[in-house]
């Protein structure tokens, strides 16, 4: 597994390019590999043996590959037990946002941001996502709250956008009244 780049680094300030398919071999084992880290990383034996952080996401970029693609998996809720959306996501776009705004109580942190940027990160509660899967299949899917949002900061990460550039800097804990909240 590649080493995840920190900010500073000018590799998570770029566009990214479009992955083209077929996939070449390398950028068939760059979508296992991005897909590896979060599922090794969100198992705790092995996140400790490691020494990772643990992710639901992770862009190419992150690991030093200036292209299209990202990793998503998002844990399994409590109640059905499955993961809401896990796939590797390549030359997404976000075809469609909802007006109302939607963000993670808590803030959000980032894999390659190593200090605390504490503030909510404004985001749109819900989208319709269309990407192409490692076999070049075309997805289109609607996702709201939580996979909502991980997919929009890891689609951000592609267009050189990092998380805390949406905090507001005077309010950090800014939010508009129907802004949805999610835990
Ligand atoms: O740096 C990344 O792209 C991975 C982030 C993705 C993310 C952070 C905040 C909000 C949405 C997505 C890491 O997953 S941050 C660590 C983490 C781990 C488990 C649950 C939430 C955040
Ligand atoms: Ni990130």
């Amino acid at each position: 597994m590649k080493d995840i780049v920190r900010d500073g680094d000018p590799v998570l300030r770029q566009e990214a390019a479009d992955v083209q398919f077929p996939l070449s071999a390398e950028d068939q084992q760059l979508a296992k590999d991005l897909m590896e880290y979060l599922v090794v990383s969100q198992d705790p034996e092995q996140c400790k043996k490691y020494g990772l952080r643990a992710g639901v996401g992770l862009a190419a970029p992150q690991v030093g590959v200036s292209k299209k693609m990202a990793s998503v998996l998002v844990p399994p809720t409590e109640e059905d037990g499955e993961s809401p959306f896990t796939d590797v996501i390549i030359n997404p776009v976000i075809i469609s946002e909802s007006v109302q705004a939607g963000a993670l109580t808590e803030g959000e942190g980032c894999l390659s941001v190593d200090k605390d940027v504490p503030g909510f990160v404004p985001r749109h509660d819900r989208i319709t996502l269309r990407y192409y899967d490692v076999n070049g299949e075309k997805h289109q899917l609607r996702l709201k709250n939580y996979p909502a949002i991980v997919c929009q900061h890891e689609i951000d990460h592609l267009h050189g956008i990092l998380f805390y550039d949406h905090i507001n800097k005077d309010q950090p804990f800014t939010r508009d009244d129907d802004m949805v909240m999610i835990d």
